[in-house]
C-alpha cells in the first residue's frame, strides 16, 4: 500500500464512507481508517440495531390497532426472534460486507487508530499494535486533504456512583443479548425514548428519568404523545426528575436515588444523556485544536481555527457527528457528499460552488435538518420548531391540525391518534418547520423537507394534491386551515 495519497479520512463510519467514495468518484486517491467496524456506530450500535429492536412490535401493535387484524395478532412479541432479527442487521458485528464495499468503491481500507501527526499527515497505529504495545506505526500523508469523520460516544454525565456501576450506553442496549426484567433510564431525549419504547415493548419493566420534559427539543406535544404512549407500555416516566446518586449493589442490583429522595431499583441503568466527540486521541493539539472538542466547520466541511477561519492550506475538513453541525447518519452523508466534492474540486482546480444551496456546501443544516424519532407514535419533525422560529425573529404563523380526522388516518388505525404542526414564515409565505406525530408519518416527512428546502410558496403548495384517502391529505388541512391570502384580503 502507498504511504502518500491525495485524501486520507479518519474513521469509517457511514459519512467516512461517503466522503471517501464521493472523493474517489472526484479521481482522487483516497486512504479510509477504521479503528473499529467499517460502518461505525450508526450500523453495529445505533441506527440499524435500535430500529430492529423496535419495529417487529411495533407492527404487532399497529395489528393490534385495527378490528379484525387485532383478533388474528393475540400473543406476545417473541423477544429472543427480535434479537435474532437484531443480529442478522448488524451481521454479528462483522463487517466483512461492508469491507469488500469498500474495496469494490476503489477505496484503500487502512485499519487501526488514526491519529494526525502533522499538516497533512496521520499516523496509524494498527489494533494489534495497540494491545500489545509493539511499535507497528504508519505514517501517511495526505497530498490534498485530511477528513475527520470519527464520530462521537456516550456522555457519561458526572452522577456519584454512576461510573461504578457499569452503566449501559448506546452500545450494550442495542446488543444486549437478553431483556432485562427492570431498566432505568437516564435522559429523556431520542435514545432513552426510543431505547424506552424498545425494552419496555420487549418485556422489561422500564423507569425513565427524565430532568426536564421528554423530547424537550421538539415541539411541545411530541413529548405529550410519546410520554402518554410510553405510560401506556407501562414504562414509569418521572418528567422533571434526577438521579443524585447511582450504586450496584453486591446483588447486582442498581439503585437510583433521585433528587427527590426516592430509590429507583433495576437490573441495568442505560445512559442516554447526549454525545461527546471523538476527538480526544486524535492529534488535534498539534495544529492548535482543543481535544474533547467538536470540530467547528464552514458551509464546505472546512475545520475553523481558533480564529473562526479555515486552518492554512484549506486542508483540513471534518463531517458527521464530529462537527456537531446535526447528529444524524443521513445530515452527515449528505455533509459528505458537499464535501467530497468540494475536495475534488480544489484538488482539480475547477469551479467551486461554495454559495448557499451550492453543490460544496452543507446549507441544508441550517434551514431543514429531517429527523424521525422511531417512538410508537413516531416523531417526524424538519426545520424549526415555532419556537425557534420566533427566536430567530421569524414572523411566524403557527398552524396545528389533529391527523386523526383525516379520512386516511382513519382507515390506517381505528381512533388513530396524532398531530401536525407547520411553522410558516408570514413574510416570506413559506414553511420553514413541519412535526408530525403519529402511526406511520414518517413517509409524510420528505414531502416538508422538499417544500422547505424548494421554499415552495404555500400558495403553490395548493396546486400539490394529496391522494385520497391517505394519510397525507393532512397537508390539505393545514393549507385549509392557514387559510389562502385571497380570504385574508376579503376578511
Ligand atoms: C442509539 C442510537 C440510535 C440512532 N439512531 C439514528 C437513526 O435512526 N437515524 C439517524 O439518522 N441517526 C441515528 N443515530 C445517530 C447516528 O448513529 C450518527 O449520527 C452516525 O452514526 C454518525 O456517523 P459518523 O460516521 O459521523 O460517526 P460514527 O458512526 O460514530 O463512525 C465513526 C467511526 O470512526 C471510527 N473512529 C473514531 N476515531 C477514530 C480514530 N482516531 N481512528 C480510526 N477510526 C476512528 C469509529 O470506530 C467509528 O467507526 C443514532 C445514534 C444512536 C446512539
Ligand atoms: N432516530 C434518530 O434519528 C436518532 C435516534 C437516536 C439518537 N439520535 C441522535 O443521537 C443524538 C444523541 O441522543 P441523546 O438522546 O443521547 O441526546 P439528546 O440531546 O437528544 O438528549 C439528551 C437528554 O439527556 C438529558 N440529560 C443531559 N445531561 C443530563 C444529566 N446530567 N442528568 C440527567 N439528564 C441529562 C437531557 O435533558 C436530554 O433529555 C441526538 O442528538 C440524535 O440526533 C438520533
Amino acid at each position: 500500500m502507498p504511504s502518500e495519497y491525495d485524501v486520507i479520512v479518519i474513521g469509517a463510519g457511514p459519512v467516512g464512507e461517503n466522503v471517501a467514495d464521493r472523493a474517489v468518484q472526484g479521481g482522487l486517491t483516497v486512504a479510509l481508517i477504521e479503528a473499529e467496524l467499517v460502518g461505525g456506530e450508526c450500523s453495529y450500535w445505533a441506527c440499524m440495531p435500535s430500529k430492529a429492536l423496535l419495529r417487529s412490535s411495533e407492527a404487532v401493535r399497529a395489528a393490534g390497532r385495527l378490528e379484525g387484524a387485532k383478533q388474528a395478532v393475540t400473543g406476545p412479541v417473541d423477544a429472543a426472534a427480535v434479537l435474532r432479527r437484531r443480529d442478522a442487521f448488524t451481521n454479528g458485528w462483522d463487517d466483512s460486507g461492508q469491507v469488500e464495499w469498500v474495496a469494490s468503491a476503489g477505496i484503500d481500507l487502512v485499519r487501526g487508530h488514526g491519529v494526525i501527526s502533522g499538516e497533512r499527515e496521520v499516523t496509524v497505529r494498527s489494533a494489534e499494535s495497540a494491545a500489545t504495545e509493539a511499535a507497528s506505526e504508519r505514517v501517511l500523508s495526505a497530498r490534498h486533504a485530511v477528513v475527520v469523520a470519527t464520530g462521537s460516544a456516550a456522555l457519561l454525565p458526572d452522577i456519584p456512583g454512576l461510573a461504578e456501576s457499569s452503566p449501559w450506553t448506546n452500545r450494550e442496549a442495542t446488543s444486549a443479548e437478553q431483556i432485562p426484567s427492570r431498566l432505568a433510564i437516564i435522559g429523556g431525549g431520542v435514545i432513552a425514548a426510543e431505547l424506552a419504547t424498545a425494552f419496555a415493548s420487549l418485556g422489561s419493566h422500564v423507569t425513565a428519568l427524565v430532568r426536564s420534559e421528554l423530547l424537550s427539543g421538539q415541539e411541545p406535544f411530541a413529548g405529550e404523545l410519546v410520554g402518554a404512549a410510553l405510560r401506556e407500555l407501562g414504562v414509569d416516566l418521572r418528567l422533571r426528575t434526577s438521579p443524585a446518586s447511582v450504586e450496584r449493589g453486591d446483588d447486582g442490583v442498581v439503585r437510583v436515588t433521585t433528587d427527590d429522595g426516592d430509590v429507583v431499583e433495576a437490573d441495568e441503568i442505560l445512559v442516554a444523556t447526549g454525545r461527546v466527540p471523538r476527538t480526544s486521541d486524535l492529534g488535534v493539539e498539534r495544529i492548535g485544536l482543543e481535544p474533547g472538542r467538536w470540530l467547528e466547520t464552514d458551509d464546505t466541511l472546512l475545520v475553523l481555527g481558533a480564529d473562526g477561519t479555515p486552518l492554512a492550506g484549506d486542508w483540513l475538513y471534518a463531517v458527521g457527528d464530529v462537527n456537531h453541525r446535526a447528529l444524524l447518519t443521513h445530515q452527515g452523508k449528505y455533509q459528505a457528499r458537499a464535501a467530497g466534492d468540494a475536495i475534488a474540486a480544489r484538488a482539480n482546480g475547477t469551479a467551486l460552488h461554495d454559495e448557499r444551496w451550492g453543490r460544496h456546501v452543507a446549507t441544508a443544516d441550517h434551514a431543514a435538518v429531517p429527523q424521525v424519532t422511531f417512538t410508537d407514535p413516531p416523531v417526524a419533525s424538519v426545520g424549526l420548531t415555532a419556537a425557534e422560529a420566533e427566536k430567530q425573529g421569524v414572523l411566524t404563523r403557527v398552524v396545528d391540525f389533529e391527523i386523526g380526522s383525516v379520512a386516511g388516518a382513519s382507515l390506517h388505525a381505528d381512533g388513530y391518534r396524532g398531530t401536525a404542526r407547520m411553522v410558516v414564515d408570514e413574510d416570506r409565505g413559506v414553511l420553514v418547520g413541519a412535526t408530525f406525530v403519529g402511526s406511520d408519518v414518517h413517509e409524510l416527512l420528505h414531502s416538508a423537507t422538499v417544500a422547505i428546502v424548494g421554499e415552495v410558496p404555500l400558495e403553490r403548495l395548493w396546486h400539490a394534491v394529496p391522494s385520497y384517502p391517505t394519510i397525507s391529505e393532512i397537508w390539505l388541512r393545514l393549507l385549509e386551515t392557514y387559510g389562502r391570502s385571497n380570504e385574508q384580503v376579503e376578511q
